[in-house]
């Protein structure tokens, strides 16, 4: 895409060059952002295998609570609006639960399947073959 598309004609060069070099680096925060989420989301998934090995909810209603005050502080300190940065966090924890109830779900699921293949009677048609 051309970098001048939506400036007007008359627009500088000089404010053309401008632009530019802030997307790049608006770009480069997207990136890290994208990079940041992503390493986020490897260690949330291990916590949902955690949780689902042990029984226990996908959703931490009191952890939730401290997260969100303590990025409503930062946000506050780095001067940008805490409501964005609570409702951001809670885009993200509402996603993260999401893959803990399917995690929980599939393990259970597993868990059942292969009771269930334990406890039915053999089949002499088909013999239960060793692991
Ligand atoms: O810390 C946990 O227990 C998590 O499951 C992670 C996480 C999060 O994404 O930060 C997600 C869900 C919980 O409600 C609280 C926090």
């Amino acid at each position: 895409m051309a970098v001048n598309e939506e400036l007007p004609a008359d627009a500088g060069q000089d404010a053309i060059n401008e632009l530019q070099s802030i997307r790049q680096s608006i770009d480069n925060i997207d990136a890290a952002l994208i990079h940041l989420l992503a390493e986020r989301f490897k260690f949330t998934q291990s916590v949902g295998r955690l949780k689902a090995e042990h029984g226990l909810p996908p959703a931490d209603p009191a952890r939730e609570f401290l997260q969100i005050q303590r990025l409503r502080g930062l946000a506050e300190d780095a001067r940008l609006d805490p409501a964005f940065a609570e409702k951001f966090l809670n885009f993200i924890i509402a996603e993260v639960i999401h893959h803990h109830e399917k995690i929980a779900g599939d393990s259970s699921g597993g868990a059942r399947a292969a009771g269930a293949a334990a406890s039915r009677p053999a089949d002499p048609a088909h013999p239960a073959t060793s692991p």
